[in-house]
């Protein structure tokens, strides 16, 4: 067992919860502006379960990162509950929150946010030795398999600032599962690449479903719902729509299209 599970069970009324790696109880988030409140969430419920692969679309403003930011936990719900894997996140301090999220996400970026004095295999053992989720001899190695199992053990010596963007998502990838979280979130992993490059790093969130993990991310991608399992489309701050992709994992590991 790599990682502390945290098994606190809460029930929710909510239907849509049942069995649900990540759940969204009438959550709503208010952001207070100098002309007053603004609403950017109101009343989510969602339900999603492992092995899911999520796109979260919607119009500038629509409220996609500020659902990316309640659940992984850097924003906090103004009301309503936030459970991932059984823990109510809404209800950490802030520093469980940091040991919660290094432990059970993996976040990506748009803009990677690699560390530039570190080396690429340094960046990907970083999450390992904040969360002390691993012996330190072994570190090394698994940040090896990881960028190996994302293309690009070659670069691992190298710092960010000598790999293209595509290379260095790859890389953030391979950080995001150094402590092998059972969810990745992900805010516009591929707003920042070229179109082959950027099925590239769609292809590599499928094999990671394939793999038992669950993606949830945002993206202003055309036709993106081919490539997921669902899509979720919000229209000021509300779910307007929530529809079945075209690609279907299936437990035996074999993608669909
Ligand atoms: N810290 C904040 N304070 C006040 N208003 C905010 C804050 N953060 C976001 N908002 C507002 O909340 C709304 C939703 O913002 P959010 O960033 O979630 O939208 P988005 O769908 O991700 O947009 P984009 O596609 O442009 O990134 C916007 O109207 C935004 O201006």
């Amino acid at each position: 067992m790599p990682h502390h599970r945290n098994t606190i069970q809460h029930h929710l009324a909510s239907s849509s919860s049942a069995g649900s790696l990540l759940t969204l109880h009438q959550v709503s988030k208010a952001y207070q502006t100098p002309s007053g409140s603004f609403i950017a969430l109101r009343d989510i419920d969602l339900g999603i379960h492992q092995n899911e692969f999520v796109a979260v679309v919607g119009k500038s403003g629509s409220g996609k990162s500020t659902l990316i930011n309640l659940i992984t936990g850097i924003d906090r719900p103004s009301t309503g509950e936030v459970m991932v894997d059984g823990t109510p996140i809404h209800r950490l301090s802030e520093n469980q929150l940091a040991l919660w999220r290094g432990r059970n996400v993996g976040i990506v970026f748009q803009f990677f946010q690699l560390l530039p004095v570190l080396t690429i295999i340094e960046n990907v053992m970083l999450p390992m030795d904040l969360c002390n989720t691993y012996p330190a001899s072994l570190r090394r190695d698994r940040a090896l398999t990881l960028l190996e199992q994302v293309g690009i053990a070659a670069q691992a010596q190298k710092l960010p600032t000598a790999l293209s963007g595509g290379e260095q998502q790859r890389a953030a990838i391979a950080r995001a599962l150094a402590n092998d979280p059972p969810l990745i979130v992900a805010d516009e992993p591929t707003g920042n690449l070229d179109t082959r490059t950027a099925d590239a790093v769609l292809k590599l969130f499928t094999d990671l479903v394939v793999q038992g993990k669950t993606v949830v991310f945002v993206t202003h991608e055309r036709d993106i719902r081919r490539h997921v399992s669902r899509q979720i489309t919000l229209v000021d701050g509300r779910v307007d729509d929530d529809a079945r992709g075209e690609a279907h994992h299936r437990a035996s590991g074999e993608v669909q299209q």
